[in-house]
């Protein structure tokens, strides 16, 4: 698991570290770190000596990184040319660094470069980008190297122009190959659009870890975490005790979400999956291990339900949603079940003991909670997740898990290629599945997310993916990351 910090956070850890070391150390661990990963990158384009490095360096600390970075980059023998955003005030030490080992300054931003470092701003920054800096950065991506290429872009600790806490972008902003952070990750790192903007990131250690005491802003799972949790028989299995999930999903009107829920739940961890609607017939047809029912009172025991994907509104949509409700097992609700819940008419069944998660997309959010998710997409999940008591999965790119105590995770492994219809249905029986094989709901959503991400790119492999080739797709991503 990776996790990331917010900015105040982090500012006392660094300031509890600080009193115990001499002054500067911070700064000259985060500027040899970062000079070490811009060398490897000057590797692949010719080498450090010659290579020509241009520096974007602001008013605060951020600019003294890049100085002193572009300084040990100077001393190795590369063009280095700062240009500074704001003459008056920059980090004095880092530019007589920076003089001292050959570099200059600029006025203009120069034709060609093989390297940009981005210190225009990086945790210290409130708001979007300033005019200067926002002509700058449209500029970056004119640069060629020296073999033509377009300029390598490092943002120092953060992109130029994300809000560090949010991951939001909220106007012009550097969009990186590669970002160096130092300490831990931010938000930024992870969440929203900021993360696209970070390109690879990397972290330097400057001795944080002990004295960042605080919870995380958001946590991030990795293979491991979910090869971890991933339900898998044993010996003494058998098709009940892996957990049996329900499906009550799909309409006359919109089957083949009944179809396509039901593929999800296949894939799973369950021994047997239940499907209880009018697509009873068609899901048998095309799923033989499927029993079915037209009902969810007829449709027998199941140890969680999957509820509202291509469901409807009708009448037989809020029986179906009524019934799941009064069961005592963990409950998913997703899509049209979501929109049933507007207006309150649940408000008393969704008082009940076992776990409830709703996965809704912006609109089903909206619809909810009244209000958009908002630039703040962690905050907007949290909310909406402590009004109802429920496990949040909030989708889209960097689709956000949140609980209702306040525990944020953000999925890495999204794709575009899951921004196809039916993608959410295979989402919600997958999930559902791994709610039935026993897993807590925050986990269960977690990891339904990442293997559906991981499912998306498996099936964009071969073309563009449709909902069932991501359906497909989840059993060869399981063989991979949990066999
Ligand atoms: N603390 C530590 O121990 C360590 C910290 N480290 C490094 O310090 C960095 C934090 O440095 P920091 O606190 O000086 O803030 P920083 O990000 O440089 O920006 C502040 C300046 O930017 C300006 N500015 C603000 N918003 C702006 C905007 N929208 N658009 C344009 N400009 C804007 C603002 O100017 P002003 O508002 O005053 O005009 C202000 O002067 C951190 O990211 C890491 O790199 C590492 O060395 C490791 C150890
Ligand atoms: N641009 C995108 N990048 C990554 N994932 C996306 C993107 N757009 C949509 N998704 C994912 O695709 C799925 C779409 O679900 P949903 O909106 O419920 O579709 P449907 O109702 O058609 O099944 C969600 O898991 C969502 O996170």
């Amino acid at each position: 698991m990776r996790q990331a910090w917010r900015v105040a956070d982090v500012r006392a850890a660094e300031k509890t570290l600080m009193a115990t070391l001499p002054e500067g150390t911070l700064m000259r661990r985060a500027a040899t770190g970062l000079a070490r990963r811009c060398a490897l990158l000057l590797e692949a384009t010719g080498g450090v000596y010659g290579a020509r490095v241009l520096l974007l360096v602001g008013s605060g600390d951020n600019g003294g990184d890049t100085l002193y970075a572009g300084a040990m980059l100077a001393a190795r023998g590369a063009q280095v040319r700062a240009l500074l955003l704001s003459p008056d005030r920059v980090h004095l030490a880092g530019l007589a660094a920076l003089r001292q080992a050959g570099g200059f300054t600029t006025v203009d931003l120069p034709t060609r470069s093989d390297l940009v470092l981005d210190g225009i701003v990086g945790i210290g920054a409130s708001g979007g980008l300033r005019p200067l800096a926002a002509a700058i950065v449209k500029s970056i991506g004119d640069l060629r190297g020296r073999t033509g290429q377009r300029a390598v872009v490092v943002a120092v600790d953060v992109p130029s122009g994300v809000t560090v806490d949010t991951g939001h972008v909220p106007g012009d902003a550097v969009t990186a190959d590669v970002t160096v952070t130092f300490g831990c990750l931010k938000p930024a790192h992870v969440v929203g659009p900021a993360a696209a903007r970070c390109g690879q990131v990397e972290l330097v250690d400057i001795g944080l870890g002990p004295v960042l005491v605080a919870d995380p802003a958001v946590r991030v799972a990795e293979d491991a975490d979910i090869a971890a949790w991933w339900p898998r028989p044993g010996a003494a299995s058998d098709k009940y005790n892996r957990g049996v999930v329900g499906l009550a999903t799909g309409s006359a009107r919109y089957p083949g979400a009944a179809l396509l829920s039901t593929a999800g739940a296949l894939a799973g961890p369950t021994g047997m999956v239940r499907y209880a609607g009018s697509a009873h017939q068609e899901v048998v047809r095309a799923h033989p291990s499927v029993v079915a029912a037209p009902k969810v009172a007829d449709a027998g025991r199941v140890q969680a339900w999957a509820c509202g994907s291509g469901l409807g509104t009708t009448a037989e949509a809020r029986t179906a949603l009524r019934s799941v409700l009064a069961t005592s097992v963990p409950v998913l609700l997703d899509a049209d079940a979501i929109t049933l819940l507007v207006g309150g008419e649940y408000a008393e069944d969704l008082r009940r003991d076992a776990p409830l998660v709703l996965t809704p997309h912006d609109g089903e959010f909206k619809r909810l909670a009244g209000e958009e998710p908002g630039a703040d997409r962690m905050a907007g999940a949290a909310r909406l997740a402590a009004w109802t008591n429920a496990v949040v999965l909030l989708k889209g790119d960097r689709t956000i898990v949140a609980t209702p105590g306040g525990e944020i995770w953000a999925n890495p492994t999204g794709s575009p290629a899951l921004a196809t219809a039916g993608s959410g249905d295979v989402l919600a029986g997958l999930l559902g599945s791994l709610l039935a094989a026993g897993l807590p709901a925050v986990r269960a959503a977690v990891a339904a997310a990442y293997v559906h991400g991981l499912a998306g790119r498996h099936a964009a492999l071969g073309g563009p993916a449709t909902a069932p080739e991501v359906a497909a797709a989840v059993r060869p991503v399981l063989a991979r990351l949990v066999a």
